[in-house]
């Protein structure tokens, strides 16, 4: 079991470990100071059986946890990626710019830098943080200058936030939009998919399984079902293959040895090109969406 190595390229000269392990979602802590062993613990088993590729966010409060399980596993720091996200605040606006909290970030995860670095919502304005979209993307462009950040990107983004940035002509484009992305959600908001990718944007897919873990009981179980028992594999396996073979990386998590160790085994066998479209195809009979349901820009 493992991920042979397998990277998606990013338009800069980076490359990106082909699935992510999440510590968002279940392992969000929100208002808890204490270190959650329990997370340590699974992230050094998720890092010395082959993760590579750990998503964090401010917001999460798992800095520390992230910081230490790099420093017990057996793999070397460089040899992982390490996203963190900026938290631009909601009812609670961030009034420190992403510079400033990026450098609390890094102290917290004991890093000199992360590999990438998203801001997590495209809800920043002026009026709210002190700075607009514009002048947040430029303070991540100076930690990309000084080496603190080698990649940076966005999540939650519309074609509308992303092309407020591309028309300020940044120094540095952003090279990744992180979204809820499943085979019931195949388009966030319109036509992002689409959009980033001719724009050399990887997509990254958060809730990539919420087909299997929230919204069961819908028109994809009976395909799944068979698909997963023509290649042996599980629904979530059958699902984590179809958002690599649509071009996406996906971001997933689990507090379970046996389930990490199935992510990682997703890369031995193939989906036919029919069978990704009757994937696609019986879920865009049906939308679901876990996050951000309440935001009318994804309307
Ligand atoms: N940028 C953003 O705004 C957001 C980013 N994220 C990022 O993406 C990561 C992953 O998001 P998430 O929605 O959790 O991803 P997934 O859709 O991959 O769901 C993972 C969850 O599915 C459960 N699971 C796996 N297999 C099964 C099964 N067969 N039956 C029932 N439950 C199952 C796991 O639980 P178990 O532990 O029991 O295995 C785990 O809690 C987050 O941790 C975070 O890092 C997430 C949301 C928003
Ligand atoms: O992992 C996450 N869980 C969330 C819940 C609400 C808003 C953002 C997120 C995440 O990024």
């Amino acid at each position: 079991m493992s991920l042979h190595g397998k990277v998606f390229k990013l338009a800069n000269e980076h490359t990106i470990p082909a699935v992510g392990y999440g510590t968002g979602t279940k392992w969000y802590k929100a208002g808890v100071n204490e270190l959650d062993t329990n997370l340590v613990n699974t992230l050094v088993k998720a890092i010395d059986l082959g993760f590579t590729h750990i998503d964090g966010a401010e917001v999460y409060n798992t800095n520390e946890e992230i910081g230490e399980a790099i420093i017990k596993s057996k793999v070397k720091r460089d040899n992982i990626f390490v996203t963190s996200k900026y938290w631009p605040g909601v009812d609670e606006p961030n009034k420190q710019t992403p510079y400033d909290s990026l450098k609390a970030s890094l102290s917290k995860l004991k890093l000199e830098y992360v590999d990438l670095y998203l801001i997590h919502t495209p809800f920043i304005t002026k009026e709210k943080n002190g700075f607009d979209l514009v002048e947040a993307w430029n303070s991540i462009e100076k930690l990309v200058d000084e080496g603190l950040v080698k990649s940076a990107g966005v999540s939650n983004f519309t074609v509308e936030n992303i092309e407020t940035i591309l028309k300020s002509n940044p120094k540095h484009k952003p090279v990744v939009n992180q979204i809820e992305y499943s085979a019931y959600l195949q388009n966030q908001t319109p036509n992002i998919v689409k959009f980033a990718k001719e724009n050399g944007i990887l997509i990254e897919a958060y809730g990539p399984l919420g087909p299997l873990t929230k919204a069961k009981g819908g028109p994809l179980d009976s395909v799944l079902e068979s698909l997963a028992k023509k290649y042996n594999k599980t629904d979530s396996q059958i699902l984590l293959r179809w958002v690599l073979e649509t071009g996406v990386l996906p971001v997933t998590t689990s507090s379970k040895e046996e389930r990490i160790k199935s992510y990682l085994d997703i890369l031995n066998f193939e989906l036919t090109s029919d069978e990704v479209k009757q994937i696609s195809e019986v879920g865009s009979t049906k939308t679901y969406r876990q996050f951000f349901s309440n935001y009318s820009i994804y309307d």
